[in-house]
């Protein structure tokens, strides 16, 4: 289990983030949901060991894991814009981190994650010859062969049209039922916070808004910014969808 206990940062005197705590169980998906600037990538980056608070404690099963480096953690995290090496093929960025941990995964347990990810046709193709969601596949097989214990993803589905995030959502949930891996998404987009996950953390301001599943989040929204932020989104997508039917059912007429 990941606990936060009362994370506070501060950039230049401004608070950033104050007094987060959650818990985290094993093999939850999480997202870190709202507005921008409102903290959630310094969340993300704190747990992953890149930014130090300025007070607060995070525990990993019980282990006080604050002051551990970030390459001791042994988390991973899979970047917005998947920082792949454009020089090798889809394969060798998915083994490149195994080159100096070889032991990590087996030849075998590399080919489980492609066929995971679906990825064996296109293993030999350069990074400027894949789609979006085959680049965001490859990125995602790159960080899965490290056996990572906890697994960040930024922003994952934000490049991608709307099948292709179908399916790298459906993805995403394969491998925390299969791997039994917990999973911490950014977002910004209610719908995929809602639709992806186990709970979701809303902050506003640094401060958590309120911390449920997607179902008590939209049944019982804590607050009115719970309210206005998610569920407005939510409300004017529909009502989008709903005018342009409309729309269209006038102009068949
Ligand atoms: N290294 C830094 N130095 C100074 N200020 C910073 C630094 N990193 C972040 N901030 C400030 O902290 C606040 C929160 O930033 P953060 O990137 O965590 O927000 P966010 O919710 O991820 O935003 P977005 O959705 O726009 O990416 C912002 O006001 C930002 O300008």
């Amino acid at each position: 289990m990941l606990k936060l206990q009362d994370l506070t940062k501060s950039y230049d005197g401004v608070n950033v983030l104050n007094n987060i705590s959650i818990d985290i169980e094993d093999g939850e998906i999480i997202s870190i949901l709202g507005p921008s600037g409102s903290g959630k990538t310094t969340l993300l980056n704190m747990i992953l060991g890149l930014v130090n608070p300025d007070s607060g404690r995070i525990l990993y099963n019980n282990t006080d894991i604050t002051n551990i480096p970030m390459e001791k953690r042994e988390f991973n995290i899979v970047f917005q814009d998947y920082a792949l090496f454009p020089n090798l093929n889809a394969y060798k960025n998915i083994v490149y981190g195994l080159r100096n941990k070889p032991l990590i995964s087996s030849e075998e347990e590399v080919f489980e994650m492609i066929d995971l990810l679906d990825l064996k046709p296109h293993l030999n193709k350069r990074i400027d010859q894949l789609s979006g969601g085959q680049k965001q596949r490859v990125a995602l097989a790159r960080t899965l062969v490290m056996k990572p214990k906890i697994l960040l993803l930024d922003e994952p589905l934000s490049a991608l049209d709307g099948v292709i995030k179908e399916s790298i959502k459906q993805r995403i949930r394969r491998i925390a039922d299969e791997l039994g891996l917990t999973i911490i998404i950014v977002t910004h987009d209610p719908e995929e916070a809602l639709t992806l996950s186990n709970r979701v953390l809303i902050i506003n301001e640094g401060k958590v808004a309120q911390y449920a599943t997607p179902q008590e989040i939209i049944q019982s929204p804590n607050s009115a910014f719970v309210e206005e932020f998610i569920l407005k989104q939510l409300t004017i997508k529909r009502q989008n969808i709903l005018t342009l039917f409309g729309n269209e059912i006038g102009s068949c007429a």
